[in-house]
């Protein structure tokens, strides 16, 4: 048994026992992170974030041949244990974690570089808290039919990827955004070969308030179920909405989550377009584990 010291935070209650272990000694099975995140016999949680150098970690090699200023890594797990690319929200979580507890310093308008299975994503700081860019995104996954429970007929998503794979779906209206029974995996045909997280998007109206444009959102994510927030989901479904808008629509968006409001904005860079979210990052409490 090994006891490690946790803090649990959350972005827009999309939320995460992230603790540190920086020579990679601790790196816990499917099982040991499904029990961990367990509401009931567990702390709780929609995934784990362990801080480790990047170079005590396999995947992390890659990273500092990208960016050697990337010294931490994010290793991101789902609550079912499985590994994903990225999180979104997570990773302002994590900063915050970092700069908090003295294992990264951030000057004012710096960039400070993490490290994830999505490559190197750059942290700012941000009004609302912390921003991220997710980097260059792309449509990836055309067009599947999804159906959700409660929802009448199966509709067509939009695959995007945004270093993590999303499917977005549009609704008629908030009922039916209220009304989708998300407990249940949606299902998505053809199925991505590597899963999926799936939002569902309701356009505000306007859509477009001072060049903002506006949706509201629920996510199914893929390992972790329904959440109150998917930071990489609300960046696709941000994409999706102004895909579908077509020529006009705006860069800049608000995503209105069951936790809360993140913003995303779209801009042009050397490599081609990027994305970029931005969010709070809050801690709830600390506490000891065995594991
Ligand atoms: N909640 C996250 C996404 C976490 C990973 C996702 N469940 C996956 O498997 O891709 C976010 O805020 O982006």
């Amino acid at each position: 048994m090994t006891t490690i010291r946790f803090t649990k935070g959350h972005g827009t209650g999309n939320d995460f026992v992230l603790f540190t272990d920086a020579e990679g000694a601790v790196d816990l099975s499917p099982a040991q992170v499904a029990a961990v995140c367990d509401r009931h016999f567990g702390v709780g949680a929609d995934g784990v974030l362990r801080a480790v150098r990047s170079e005590s970690i396999p995947e992390g090699a890659a990273i500092l041949a990208e960016e050697p200023d990337a010294e931490w890594f994010m290793d991101y797990r789902n609550a079912d244990g499985s590994k994903a690319e990225m999180c979104g929200n997570g990773i302002r979580v994590f900063a915050r974690y970092l700069l908090d507890n003295g294992l990264a310093e951030l000057d004012p308008g710096g960039t400070l570089p993490i490290g994830t299975r999505s490559g190197v994503r750059d942290v700012i700081r941000s009004a609302d808290g912390f921003q991220v860019d997710l980097g260059r995104w792309r449509l990836d996954g055309g067009e599947p039919l999804v159906r959700a429970k409660n929802l009448r007929v199966a509709r067509p998503g939009l695959g995007i990827d945004v270093g993590n794979p999303h499917v977005v779906v549009a609704l008629a209206g908030e009922d039916e955004l209220e009304s989708a029974d998300l407990a249940y995996v949606p299902i998505v045909e053809p199925e991505p070969e590597h899963g999926a997280n799936v939002e569902f998007v309701v356009p505000s109206d306007p859509l477009v308030t001072d060049g903002v444009g506006r949706i509201r959102m629920r996510v199914h994510e893929r390992g972790s179920g329904e959440t109150l927030s998917c930071g990489t989901g609300a960046a696709a479904a941000a994409l999706a909405t102004r895909h579908w808008a077509g020529r006009g629509a705006p860069d800049s968006w608000r995503v209105d989550v069951p936790g809360g409001s993140v913003g995303v904005r779209m801009f042009p860079a050397e490599d081609g377009e990027h994305v970029a979210l931005s969010g709070p990052a809050e801690f709830v409490f600390e506490g000891e584990l065995e594991v």
